[in-house]
């Protein structure tokens, strides 16, 4: 999506709500929003988080223009000619706090902090979920993919069946900072500097009148690079013999068979025998390549079976999060300027606990063993509680069972949320895709194991300070005796 039009990337709410302050005169009222997720997808023990570059974009290029104005006015003739003059010189004009991408993160903590004017921060809300939400979720599955792979070459195969353009794209982006290789997708190669890798569909093969020459035909014209589908007939009996003799062939002349791919049946058996008869042939350099409907589920019990596959094409399962197809992250109102110019905490009240929302602007941090250098917990308080800063002891309070806390005396501690707008300005420099890969890799060196692991992992814990739990308490009791 280009500059002209996101503006409206919104909910038909948001515009009303900004029109509701404006006749009330509430809309220069300052604000602030946490974006967080409730609930880790895929029964994972972490969360990749991802989306940031795109969210810059889209505030940089936040503007109405003619076609919009002219379109809200056909939409809704109760709004006021006047509010849309107002809207014409809308900008984003406060700030936001992120992660970086490529973080390690966790239920109920603050990915994003929006402050500014509510008739700016009500308007963005709902591109940044879309943004954040999609693309944690596709890194999230892409990081528990790589962490069964291991040192295996991961490609992208699942532009075709993503849930269109956008999906395809900007998911591909963050299976890459997640941990894969390379991308079959040609446009986010071009956008964002991934690596691309191709092989060839079973319409080559149907498109000659024999397999062989159809292994052929490929290897001259694109000698180097050659990886054969040899599954459209018979795997064992037809199409691994072919690439022997064709690669046989090729060898001849200088050229290189790389790889034969194989994208159905057993992938276990069906890789082990072609493994035997490519080494028999002398053809020890020739590598595997597996496809077909493959996860992280696939892939593990596809080693565990002793499968020799070098290299793994995963698509549909990746790009679509089949299974959990959705983020859920939520934007909660955490604090409104009060008529003393002061920000005052507010909260959201539920049922369950686990839902009633931590009150305040509050930073994050992510507190690290200094003997292990692994992390601990992390860690909300205001921005004005110096203690962590100090690196004097902490008191770590459970946010929905405060009866569990604890003191924590010796630790490191690693500010997560950086300012990314201040005042509007951008005052953050993203760094390369590559940086943010290498982020990643060293983000999960920051934590144990047992965090990490693909089935019931153990619970990383979030705590906040007493002056927070002070203040939830409080406002709490207040709702109650309302
Ligand atoms: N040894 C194995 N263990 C577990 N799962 C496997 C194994 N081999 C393949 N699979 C997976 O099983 C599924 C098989 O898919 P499917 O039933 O469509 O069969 P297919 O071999 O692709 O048949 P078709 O010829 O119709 O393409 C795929 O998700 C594949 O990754
Ligand atoms: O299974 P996925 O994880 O989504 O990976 C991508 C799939 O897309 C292709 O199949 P398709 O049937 O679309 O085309 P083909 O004729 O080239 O096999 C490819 O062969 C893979 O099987
Ligand atoms: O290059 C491939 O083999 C490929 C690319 C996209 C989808 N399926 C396979």
């Amino acid at each position: 999506m280009q500059s002209s039009g996101v503006v409206l990337h919104t909910d038909k709410y948001q515009i009303n709500m900004m029109y509701a302050h404006w006749v009330n005169g509430t809309h220069n009222r300052k604000v602030v929003f946490e974006a967080y997720f409730r609930k880790l997808p895929f029964g994972n023990g972490y969360a990749v988080s991802a989306g940031l570059e795109r969210i810059i974009a889209y505030i940089n290029n936040l503007r109405f223009e003619e076609s919009d104005l002219e379109y809200l006015r056909q939409q809704e003739e109760n709004y006021d000619p006047a509010f849309l003059e107002e809207l014409r010189t809308l900008r984003f004009t406060g700030s936001l706090f992120s992660v970086k991408e490529g973080t390690l993160v966790f239920p109920n903590e603050p990915l994003i902090r929006v402050e500014g004017r509510v008739i700016e921060a009500q308007l963005v809300e709902t591109a940044l979920l879309n943004y954040m939400n999609y693309q944690t979720l596709i890194a999230t599955k892409a990081s528990r993919i790589k962490n069964v792979a291991g040192n295996d070459i991961l490609m992208e195969f699942g532009t075709r069946r993503a849930q269109e353009a956008d999906a395809a794209l900007w998911g591909t982006r963050a299976a890459y900072l997640a941990g894969f290789d390379a991308t079959s997708n040609m446009l986010a190669g071009k956008m964002f500097g991934i690596p691309t890798k191709g092989t060839h569909a079973h319409s080559w093969v149907q498109s000659f009148e024999s397999e062989e020459e159809a292994f052929e035909r490929f290897a001259e014209a694109l000698p180097g690079q050659v990886t054969l589908l040899v599954d459209t007939y018979d795997t064992l009996k037809s199409g691994v013999p072919h690439a022997i003799s064709v690669g046989k062939r090729l060898e001849e002349h200088g050229i290189k068979l790389s790889a034969v791919r194989l994208d159905s049946g057993d992938l276990a058996y069906l890789s082990s025998k072609t493994r035997e008869m490519l080494d028999q042939a002398g053809m020890h350099d020739v590598k595997i390549v597996a496809s077909n409907d493959l996860d992280e589920h696939t892939i593990m019990n596809l080693k565990v079976q002793g499968a020799r596959v070098d290299s793994w094409g995963v698509g549909t399962q990746l790009i679509t999060a089949a299974d959990q197809p959705t983020l859920g992250g939520v934007y909660k109102l955490v604090a409104r300027e009060g008529e003393d110019g002061t920000y005052q905490p507010t909260i959201k009240i539920s049922a369950n606990p686990e839902k009633v929302t931590t009150p305040g602007i509050k930073d994050m941090y992510r507190l690290i063993d200094p003997k292990t250098g692994k992390a601990i917990a992390d860690y909300l308080c205001f921005p004005e509680e110096q203690q962590v800063i100090e690196g004097s002891p902490v008191h770590l309070v459970n946010p929905s069972h405060p009866y569990l806390n604890k003191q924590l005396e010796a630790y490191k501690a690693e500010s997560l949320l950086i300012p990314v707008f201040v005042d509007g300005e951008q005052v953050y420099e993203l760094p390369t895709l590559e940086q943010i890969r290498d982020y990643h890799k060293e983000q999960l060196k920051l934590f144990w194991p047992e965090y990490l692991r693909m089935l019931n992992p153990e619970h990383y814990r979030l705590y906040i300070s007493e002056d927070l739990w002070e203040t939830k308490a409080q406002l709490m009791k207040a709702y109650m005796k309302k």
